[in-house]
């Protein structure tokens, strides 16, 4: 048999979306991204919580958080790290993987990485909602295969 999550059944569905301020001119357009393509899938707005955190290193824990409550059947995780002049950049690109990571197979609630890891803002603002597309949309859409696939099948 093969078990797969479907995106057209998104409804009842409900999401947590947590975004990192820090670097907003990219996290926006990612979360407006994310928040319109629920919508394009009928996703309820009463049925998606956006939390804001300082940074991507803060989003792993409230994640792990959201997850653990029980609410929410995926959470799209967005952040925007660019390496431009600063030094810490593994670090904080790294840190943000594994703790959406964690937050996933801690909580086992779906944690969709869609945060950003950019050599210049060119890049990062041409994936959240340039030419190259947008990041916050895709995790969306990842989002919506994933908890559908974990409440119809897992
Ligand atoms: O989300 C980001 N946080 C960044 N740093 C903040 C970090 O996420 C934490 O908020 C901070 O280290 C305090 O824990 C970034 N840089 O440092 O460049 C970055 O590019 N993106």
């Amino acid at each position: 048999r093969h078990l797969t999550g479907s995106v057209t059944r998104a409804h009842g569905l409900r999401f947590a979306v947590v975004v990192a301020r820090f670097n907003e001119i990219v996290t926006k357009p990612l979360l407006e991204g994310a928040l319109g393509t629920f919508n394009n899938y009928s996703v309820q707005d009463e049925d998606i919580d956006v939390v804001w955190v300082p940074g991507s290193f803060e989003i792993g824990v409230v994640a792990e958080r959201l997850g653990k409550s029980g609410k929410y059947d995926a959470i799209v995780c967005i952040g925007a790290v660019v390496r431009g002049d600063t030094t810490h950049y593994d670090a904080v690109a790294n840190s943000a993987a594994s703790g959406v990571l964690s937050a996933s197979l801690n909580s086992g609630v779906p944690c969709i990485f869609g945060v950003l890891t950019c050599d210049d803002m060119d890049q990062a603002l041409n994936r959240a909602g340039g030419k190259s597309g947008n990041k916050g949309a895709e995790a969306a859409l990842t989002a919506i295969e994933m908890a559908s696939l974990f409440e119809h099948h897992l």
